[in-house]
């Protein structure tokens, strides 16, 4: 068995901040473990002992060179082309040795069928969609986190809450089209992640599993036990993990999978967060560094990172990494920003209310005080749209 770690991100600035995210690793091992997917525990962070293995287990350790692939988003119920007809193996001994990069190929065995979970939280694509959708948000326990005695409140709150919210909610996406266009643009990334597995020789499938809206995760699984995926990697599309996003939608994947025999034995691996890694990062710099370039003075342009917002409750009282996390995201994007020569000044807002729109007026106040300009930076989700 051979483990390799993922490449650490750069090393953070203060490291009381830092979040051990690889306490969310669950291990992807060749032989059948209990529990893979326990994420129960998701909430004590401070105290978790989660996924004793911080390595990424890879398997069988042979020489696997993919030949082709085929790319295709999982949502046909088409079984992906045989992976057998896509791998020979070599065995010679010396390539035990291995680079970061070919490791990643050592990923694939034959008989192998991999498939790739993005997990996203999901928008009505209709006005009439409107208020289910709410009522599935609020039905959350991690959304509405209600005592354990008023449990049995959470639907008839849930149903109240959304009734009354549909209204506004609905101009809000009126105002954008009629509809979230999540889905579109999430389809959009897994044809892109498809592509770019392609162009590294792994032949994997992606689906989608949202949270809250079609294609639910349940929709997502049942393809996925469909098409006989044997190695599934879990990527929740928040950078940063919080008990309202990544938290929710992997308690829902726990509870599916402790109930299915082929979920249980299939084994997997989850990234519960990534906003360190210097791939988002480079990226994220690189969008922020064409806007500035926009401007006339561009080191005279104020970089406003808005974030969204989570109760304190879930920071101060559950121990969420999501603040921690991003103030971290955000220094490690402006340390990046400085190495390109670029010394701006920055903030940090997080959005309080659900509906997204306090950013103009904190930006509004900051620009008071400082300069001409600003760009506004949205994290928390990677795609996100501002109404
Ligand atoms: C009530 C609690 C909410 C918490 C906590 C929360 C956290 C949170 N949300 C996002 C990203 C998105 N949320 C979106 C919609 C949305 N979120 C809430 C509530 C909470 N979010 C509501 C009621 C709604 C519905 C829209 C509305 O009525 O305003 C969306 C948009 C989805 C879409 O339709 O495209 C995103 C994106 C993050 C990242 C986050 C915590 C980190
Ligand atoms: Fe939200």
């Amino acid at each position: 068995m051979l483990h390799v770690r993922l490449a650490p991100g750069p090393a953070p600035r203060n490291l009381s901040r830092r979040w051990d995210s690889s306490a969310y690793l669950h291990s992807w091992c060749s032989v059948p473990c209990p529990s893979r997917l326990s994420l129960s525990r998701t909430y004590s962070i401070k105290s978790s002992s989660i996924g004793s293995a911080t390595g990424l287990c890879l398997g069988q350790c042979c020489r696997i060179k993919p030949l082709s692939c085929k790319c295709k988003l999982g949502r046909s119920s088409q079984p992906p082309p045989d992976s057998r007809q896509h791998f020979s193996a070599s065995s010679s001994a010396s390539e035990a040795v291995l680079t970061a990069q070919s490791d990643i190929r050592k990923l694939f065995v034959a008989n192998e069928k991999i498939g790739v979970l993005l997990l996203n939280l999901g928008g009505p694509e209709t006005l009439d969609d409107v208020q289910p959708f709410l009522f599935n948000l609020f039905a959350d326990p991690d959304i509405i986190r209600l005592p354990r005695v008023f449990r049995f409140l959470q639907k008839p709150l849930a149903q109240f809450i959304s009734v009354a919210r549909a209204p506004k909610s609905k101009e809000g996406y009126a105002s954008i089209g009629g509809g979230s266009p999540l889905r579109q643009i999430t389809d959009a990334q897994g044809e892109a992640l498809m592509e770019a597995l392609c162009g590294k020789d792994i032949p994997a499938k992606v689906y989608v599993g949202m949270r809250y809206w079609h294609p639910f995760t349940e929709e997502a699984i049942e393809q996925i036990k469909k098409d006989g995926i044997t190695k599934l990697v879990v990527l929740p599309l928040y950078p940063q993990f919080s008990i309202s996003t990544s938290g929710s939608s992997l308690r829902l994947l726990e509870s599916i999978f402790r109930e299915d025999e082929y979920l249980v034995n299939m084994q997997h691996t989850v990234i519960p967060s990534w906003y360190q890694r210097e791939g988002y990062i480079k990226a994220m710099t690189t969008l922020i560094e064409k806007e500035l370039l926009k401007f006339p003075k561009p080191q005279k342009v104020m970089i406003f990172f808005s974030a969204h917002g989570v109760p304190l409750a879930y920071v101060e009282e559950a121990g969420d990494p999501y603040k921690a996390e991003m103030e971290e995201c955000v220094d490690l994007i402006m340390e990046e920003l400085e190495k390109r020569g670029m010394a701006n000044p920055c903030t940090l807002a997080y959005q309080v209310n659900t509906s997204h729109a306090d950013t103009p007026c904190i930006l509004r106040k900051q620009l008071q005080y400082s300069l001409a300009f600003a760009i506004t930076i949205q994290m928390g989700i990677l795609c996100s749209v501002h109404r």
